[in-house]
């Protein structure tokens, strides 16, 4: 139920309102009358009580419309029917009606008795009934005029809203276009000039204005694309076209169409086109495209493939870029790469197939990382190793793509193979061997070591590392020696062999040796350095073994005589250059022999030691003490100051003091012993004078000291000098006669009992020109001590071989045999055996026939080494005899030992042999020692027939000497 007013006027209510307010003023015959009009009215009328709208009449049409009966009705007020919600709203109605009766009625919402909603039009009147005021009622049924009104006006509505959207639609469509920068055109069958939309005009830049032509709509195709559209536009089929559109300002645009002929139900067509401005697209594309290019171009001489790769899902995807390696790499051009990944990902090794794709798969997330090594078995069956690297991005698009590269690295592989090889073998290397490698970085720190570095005695690399060579340390070093070191390593030049002496954690002395070498990187940077060390400790301890050896005695640990001349060569050179005077003084221990010869070697030796001692204690530190050979010292004084009478009293202190202290007995195994030296003393001043020529005097004078009873000292004396000249002109002489061939053979007989020659003696003789016959007792002695004796005594074996042979032709002489002396110096000779040998077989001699005379002191010195060369020779044949027999210390002992043939009775005993009884009874002991040892024995030196009686009476069967004949030459000799 509203109140709302109803607009609408209906002109024969009016009448009837009209009417009725005559009637209010007619009698109650006249309402008779209304009343059967009222029944009459097909007007819905009722009349109601003023005060509460109890109905006091309704009329049929009243009754008909609201479906309540006037007795339903009349005991009913309006709003107890619906007509109001209450009195309150009837009684508004009634005063908007009261004061507005010239406006519409009221439309209220009213239920039928039967339930139907109407909308009826309400109006009221107040008329006087019976002289009461009564309301009449009129009401229309507007229901089915409202739903009529409200169906036009819904439609009108929705043709409205219709042409709003249509309009809304179409400024949509234009202002799609103008966004997409597109437009469309129209040409209904039977038509040739199209109809374009705003948009293409837009997008063309013609004046909407503008007449079109077929002419003028075509005349923006660039040139160049007119035939391909004029082919798509005849096709109508839809297809995309590409083609440039030139504006009239020459600007040209790219544009994308599409054309279709669409057909309508009426079997007429209608074609049309739509087109794009794509120029923004197509320039960025053209862009994208050369920086395309630009990637292409800098990716195509890589030598690693670089690609990007967009998935579609953790398995699949496909190549969007590859570049150029890929055919080097894969056998796979880009293209064929690009066309399936499968192509690619085939080639993958079947071991390594698994691992490559988990690690993809893994990869497959934006941000992530991929890095995998992996083989591949290229088209030509060769397998490649390769490696891969990417990193994932989620792209605006939600795609993933990969972007990375693959690099070929089998050379690589093999190289790094052929390095860790090398590497292993060195590694074995410095392991089994005792060197070490070491590293040392630009501030030459050692930083590595590998090998045997801490195996031998060395500091342990645990100490050196970090550290400097220098403050590592070295014993040998000093800080100019490092500082040396240092710059060679400035230098960056390579270093061998450094030496370095230190001490390990244990106080042990080692040795290192060490070399190295500058190490650069690629770029010529110096990096540090690399070498390699080794332990030489036992190579120096056996060095300075080997040095002691050569310059120091075995047995008293003195300076030995090269030392000693080393030193005197310095004494000498220092003396020249200053003021400064020295001294020899040549040491003999006398008698010394005989120690060794009755006490045995070892108690000689510690003699030696002892002496060497004293001798030590007796100078100072600055003076050099040596060993010159047998019982023979030296001692070098130096720096002795003052005048060379000064000298000679310091030196003459220094001499007797060694005498005394020499001459202290010495505590010996076996008991006390007491010896004697002979000290020759010669002063050195530097001028003129010559090592040797030193020692000679200071030899010399030991002898003048000896020949003065021993146990006492010499100085040099100029007399003595005359004689050392005399020995060195003889020296040099007999070096020049022996080239010269001024020396000769003499031959004397051996006879047997019957004076039958048997053989013969071989004596050296000198011819000199100037000086004449020279005996040998002069020179023999001379070349022993020069050294001169061994070619000398080569040349005496040879000439007395060659006799040999030549006798050997002669039937008279082919049983002679023929005896040579051998001197000490010429036996010990390790060519002695040789030098024989070669005799022998060099001329044809019979061996068995040759017999060399040694002397006694020759063979006690170093019996085994004799008793070896002997029986060496002896194996050939040769025979020795002991010569000068009995003028030495004969041991019984050692004589049994040697192999010896043959005796001599010394021509001393034989001279005095009938007047001495001593020699006779020397001569006789001999010749029967020789019986009793199976010798011969030979007397020598047989001047008289008295002299060869009582020796053959002793049983001597062999005889020399002037009786039988003197040494001659060999023109000379005869056996007859
Ligand atoms: N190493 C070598 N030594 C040699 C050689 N030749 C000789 N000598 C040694 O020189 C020493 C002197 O020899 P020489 O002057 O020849 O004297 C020898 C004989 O001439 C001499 N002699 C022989 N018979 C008599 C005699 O009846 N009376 C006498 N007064 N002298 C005699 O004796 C010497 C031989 O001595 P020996 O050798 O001991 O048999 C002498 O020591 C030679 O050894 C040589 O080539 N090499």
């Amino acid at each position: 139920m509203t109140g709302k007013r109803s607009s609408s006027e209906k002109p024969d209510m009016d009448a009837m309102q009209a009417e009725l307010r005559s009637l209010e003023l007619a009698n109650r015959r006249q309402y008779d009358m209304l009343e059967a009009l009222f029944a009459q009215s097909p007007a819905a009328i009722s009349v109601q009580r003023l005060d509460d709208g109890a109905f006091i009449d309704v009329n049929a049409r009243w009754q008909q419309l609201t479906g309540y009966s006037w007795e339903e009705a009349t005991r009913s007020t309006s709003v107890s029917l619906g007509f109001w919600p209450d009195i309150e709203a009837r009684n508004a109605a009634l005063r908007e009606m009261q004061a507005n009766p010239m406006a519409g009625g009221v439309e209220i919402n009213f239920r039928t008795r039967d339930g139907e909603e109407l909308l009826l039009e309400w109006r009221g009147s107040i008329m006087q009934i019976a002289g009461e005021p009564h309301l009449l009622v009129y009401l229309s049924d507007i229901t089915a005029q409202r739903i009529a009104q409200e169906a036009v006006a819904e439609s009108e509505q929705a043709l409205q809203d219709a042409n709003e959207e249509l309009r809304g639609q179409l400024e949509l469509f234009e202002e799609t276009e103008n966004l997409a920068q597109a437009g469309h055109w129209i040409v209904p069958q039977g038509q040739t000039v199209p109809r374009w939309s705003r948009g293409l005009f837009r997008l063309t830049q013609t004046p909407w204005t503008e007449k079109l032509t077929l002419e003028r709509s075509r005349s923006g195709i660039h040139p160049d694309d007119r035939e391909t559209y004029m082919k798509a536009r005849e096709a109508m089929d839809g297809r995309l076209l590409e083609f440039r559109w030139i504006r009239r300002d020459g600007d040209v645009r790219w544009v994308r169409s599409r054309m279709h002929r669409y057909h309508r139900q009426d079997d007429s067509y209608v074609d049309f086109g739509v087109v794009q401005d794509f120029t923004e697209e197509a320039e960025a594309k053209l862009v994208l495209q050369r920086r395309l290019d630009v990637i292409q171009r800098l990716t195509s001489r890589l030598p690693e493939m670089v690609f990007q790769f967009e998935m579609f899902s953790r398995d699949s995807g496909r190549f969007l870029f590859v570049s150029d390696a890929c055919t080097a790499i894969f056998g796979v051009t880009p293209e064929d790469a690009r066309a399936a990944p499968e192509n690619v990902f085939r080639l993958i090794h079947p071991e390594d197939i698994v691992q490559t794709l988990k690690s993809m798969n893994a990869a497959a997330q934006d941000g992530m990382t991929w890095a995998q090594e992996f083989r591949i078995i290229g088209k030509d069956g060769q397998v490649r190793t390769l490696f891969g690297k990417a990193i994932t991005y989620k792209e605006l698009d939600g795609k993933y793509n990969a972007y990375g590269s693959v690099t070929d690295i089998t050379q690589h592989k093999e190289s790094l193979a052929i390095l860790q090889q090398s590497e292993a073998r060195f590694r074995a290397l410095t392991e089994l061997s005792s060197d070490w490698y070491w590293e040392q970085d630009a501030d030459y720190r050692f930083t590595r070591f590998d090998g045997a570095f801490d195996t031998g005695r060395t500091k342990t690399g645990q100490t050196s590392l970090g550290k400097t060579r220098w403050e590592v340390g070295a014993l040998n070093m000093s800080e100019a020696d490092w500082a040396a070191h240092r710059g060679v390593l400035d230098a960056r030049q390579e270093f061998r062999e450094l030496e370095l002496r230190d001490r390990d954690e244990q106080g042990r002395v080692y040795w290192v040796s060490t070399s190295g070498a500058p190490i650069f990187d690629s770029h010529g940077v110096f990096q540090g350095y690399r070498g390699i060390g080794r332990n030489i400790t036992e190579r120096k301890e056996a060095e300075e073994k080997i040095e002691r050896l050569a310059f120091y005695d075995v047995l008293t640990d003195l300076p030995n005589r090269r030392l000693l001349m080393d030193h005197l060569q310095y004494a000498v050179a220092s003396c020249a250059r200053g003021r400064l005077h020295g001294a020899l003084l040549f040491i003999d221990l006398d008698n010394f022999k005989d120690l060794n010869d009755t006490r045995g070697h070892d108690v000689g030796d510690g003699l030696l030691r002892v002496v060497a001692q004293r001798l030590k204690d007796c100078v100072r530190e600055s003076d050099t003490v040596a060993r010159f050979g047998g019982d023979e010292f030296v001692v070098l004084l130096q720096d002795l100051d003052g005048t060379l009478a000064d000298a000679g009293v310091q030196a003459e202190l220094v001499a007797r003091k060694i005498l005394q202290q020499l001459n202290i007995p010495y505590e010996l195994p076996g008991g006390s012993h007491h010896s004697t030296p002979s000290i020759g003393v010669v002063l050195i001043h530097g001028v003129r004078q010559s090592v040797d020529e030193l020692l000679k005097q200071a030899d010399l004078a030991m002898y003048e000291a000896k020949s003065a009873g021993r146990n006492t000292l010499r100085f040099f004396d100029p007399a003595m000098q005359s004689m050392v000249a005399e020995r060195t002109e003889l020296e040099s002489d007999l070096r020049a006669g022996l080239q010269r061939g001024e020396l000769m053979l003499y031959y004397q007989p051996v006879v047997d009992a019957d004076c039958r020659v048997v053989g013969a003696e071989a004596l050296l003789r000198w011819q000199h020109p100037v000086r004449g016959m020279v005996s040998p007792m002069q020179f023999v002695p001379l070349a022993e001590q020069t050294g001169l004796i061994i070619p000398l005594g080569e040349w005496v074996l040879q000439t007395a071989c060659a006799q040999l042979a030549a006798w050997a032709r002669s039937p008279d002489c082919a049983q002679l045999t023929l005896a040579v002396n051998v001197s000490a110096r010429q036996f010990r000779s390790p060519e002695f055996v040789v030098q024989v040998q070669n005799a022998i077989q060099q001329n044809g001699a019979d061996p068995r026939l040759l017999k060399l005379e040694l002397t006694e002191s020759l063979l006690l010195t170093d019996s085994q080494e004799a008793i070896m060369k002997m029986t060496a020779l002896r194996s050939l044949g040769v025979r020795f005899a002991l010569d000068d027999f009995g003028t030495g210390y004969s041991s019984l002992s050692y004589l049994k030992m040697l192999p010896l043939q043959q005796l001599k009775i010394d021509q001393s005993f034989v001279r005095d042999v009938l007047t001495d009884v001593n020699d006779a009874a020397i001569a006789s002991t001999v010749l029967a020692l020789g019986r009793s040892l199976g010798f011969d024995v030979v007397a020598e030196g047989v001047e008289t027939e008295g002299q060869r009686q009582f020796l053959l009476n002793q049983g001597c069967v062999f005889f020399q000497g002037y009786l039988f004949g003197r040494p001659v030459p060999v023109t000379e000799f005869s056996v007859g």
